[in-house]
């Protein structure tokens, strides 16, 4: 039986894991269905499988500048997240030259030894068999199309040579799988209805819709979040969900993955892969794209530096850092960080001079147990019961557990999800951090425990900061777009270098 790939259909049977509308999403903030949880030092929270994965989809989609499709072969884009001991050593996609399994190896080498690897699509044979050699430890997919299509058109009119060759290619992955070492697998993990709803409510509440809402007090950001959401949710759907059941089960079939077709497990993986898709249009939804007036911009004349990364690649980049903030252990507040550096060669991935450094997000000293530390904030307890002088800011362990070192010679940026506060502005200056990408929604706030009045300070950083075009002071950029390569574009040329783009509903 085909299912619609929408949302919107599954809305009715969804009971209370629907996106809440204006009213129920007051409600719950009022009723207090997850406040109880936050008060009571329970947020709910991601799995690091789950997070993994989703930063796979993610990196499948990165803004590219380029066509992908390399000659002589049908891959599609596949994004790829390693990862060693938990820490992230990589993120990575396809690019014209290499698939992301073949960047893997090229740009970490002996280093993958011991990695697990989440993929957005089943890596082919050529990709597999060089990552069994490198000692992965594991490597888990998403159980959608594989990196060489099985979904070809010709499917249902005879074989053309592609889906030959992909047929043939999942063969031989299923072969290097059931002979080697590392554990090559589906590495889903149920989400219950409270992680939704708690994503849901996070995502709407993030400081950049706020700083649109403060802006322009007519504007409501419900409306803004569920118009971002319904739009993010049909696009990741039709790249992510194969809608018809049976086209999917013969995807599961030829991937090995023949338990997965026999109920209940097929309702329950395709249960999965919507919520998670899910989560992913949410957090995507909390940096609204469709407000084509709001961006990453400096306050500063442009002329006193480099001009900055595209607006799409910066977009990208703070939905990175808003997926990591979905691991928090703050029960209140999620805040994510990640460092890319700019090199001065194309790096053959598919982020072309991007390379990571690192990231993180908020949380308490490592090993720690369970209740150990206070989680309260100001409002809830005694100043010796905070969590402030415990919990690790998302800027500090994204410089902490970084994977490469800070070049002087790159420019290296950060993305936060919230102002750097006080105690983190002095790291980010003497890191050799060159730019920040942010809101400044609580810079100059005095909260008790925790302030912002050095943000505005900071010299030496250039700051982008997530505002509307028109409020920057020099008129002259307004219509001006910032590129990766140092120059200019005017906006009616933006189209050209937004290839990547899908059409918006
Ligand atoms: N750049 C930043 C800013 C803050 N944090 C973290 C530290 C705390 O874990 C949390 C801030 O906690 P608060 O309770 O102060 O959150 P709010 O700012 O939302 O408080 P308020 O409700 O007063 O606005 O975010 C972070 O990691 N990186």
């Amino acid at each position: 039986m085909a299912e619609s790939n929408s949302w919107r259909s599954h809305r009715e049977s969804d009971g209370n894991r629907s996106i809440p509308n204006g009213d129920d999403a007051r409600n719950v903030r009022e009723t207090g269905v997850q406040t109880d949880a936050k008060v009571q030092g329970q947020g709910p929270r991601l799995s690091k499988a789950n997070l993994f994965t989703l930063l796979s989809l993610w990196m499948e989609l990165f803004p590219k500048r380029e066509a992908c499709q390399q000659e002589n072969d049908a891959a599609g884009v596949s994004g790829l997240v390693v990862v060693h001991e938990c820490r992230v050593l990589g993120l990575h996609c396809s690019s014209a030259q290499l698939h992301a399994g073949q960047v893997a190896v090229v740009k970490h080498g002996p280093r993958l030894k011991s990695c697990e690897l989440y993929f957005s699509r089943k890596p082919c044979s050529t990709c597999l068999k060089m990552l069994i050699n490198a000692g992965v430890s594991r490597i888990s997919y998403w159980p959608g199309d594989a990196e060489l299509s099985l979904l070809s058109e010709s499917l249902h009119h005879g074989s053309s040579s592609a889906l030959q060759e992909a047929v043939l290619d999942a063969t031989a992955a299923e072969r290097l799988k059931s002979n080697s070492r590392p554990h090559i697998s589906v590495l889903l993990q149920p989400l219950d209805c409270t992680v939704l709803q708690f994503l849901d409510e996070t995502s709407q509440n993030a400081d950049f819709l706020g700083k649109i809402v403060a802006d322009n007090p007519a504007l409501d950001t419900g409306d803004i979040y569920r118009r971002e959401f319904w739009n993010n949710s049909d696009n990741f759907l039709e790249k992510f969900f194969i809608s018809d059941e049976e086209r999917h089960k013969y995807v599961l079939n030829k991937m090995g993955l023949e338990n997965f077709c026999m109920e209940p497990n097929f309702s329950n993986l395709r249960q999965h892969m919507r919520n998670l898709i899910r989560i992913l249009a949410s957090v995507a939804s909390s940096v609204p794209a469709l407000l084509e007036d709001y961006g990453f911009f400096m306050r500063e004349p442009v002329g006193m530096g480099s001009p900055g990364l595209p607006q799409d690649v910066i977009r990208h980049c703070v939905i990175q850092a808003r997926l990591l903030a979905c691991r928090t252990e703050d029960p209140k507040v999620g805040v994510g960080a990640v460092i890319w550096a700019e090199g001065k060669q194309s790096q053959c991935d598919g982020t072309g001079q991007l390379y990571l450094v690192g990231c993180g997000y908020n949380a308490y000293p490592v090993g720690s147990q369970y209740a150990e530390y206070p989680q309260m904030d100001h409002k809830q307890e005694e100043r010796q019961n905070r969590k402030y002088r415990y919990i690790l800011h998302a800027e500090q362990n994204a410089l902490t557990f970084r994977s490469a070192e800070i070049k002087a010679e790159d420019n290296t940026m950060m993305f936060v999800t919230k102002c750097p506060c006080d105690e983190c502005v002095p790291l980010i200056g003497c890191a050799g951090i060159k730019q920040i990408y942010t809101t400044d929604l609580d810079s100059n706030k005095v909260k008790h425990d925790i302030s912002y009045l050095r943000f505005n300070k900071l010299n030496g950083v250039q700051k982008f900061i997530w505002q509307q075009r028109s409020s920057i002071r020099n008129t002259s950029e307004q219509d001006a777009l910032p590129t990766a390569n140092g120059c200019f574009k005017r906006k009616d040329e933006e189209s050209s270098f937004k290839c990547n783009k899908r059409p918006r509903s």
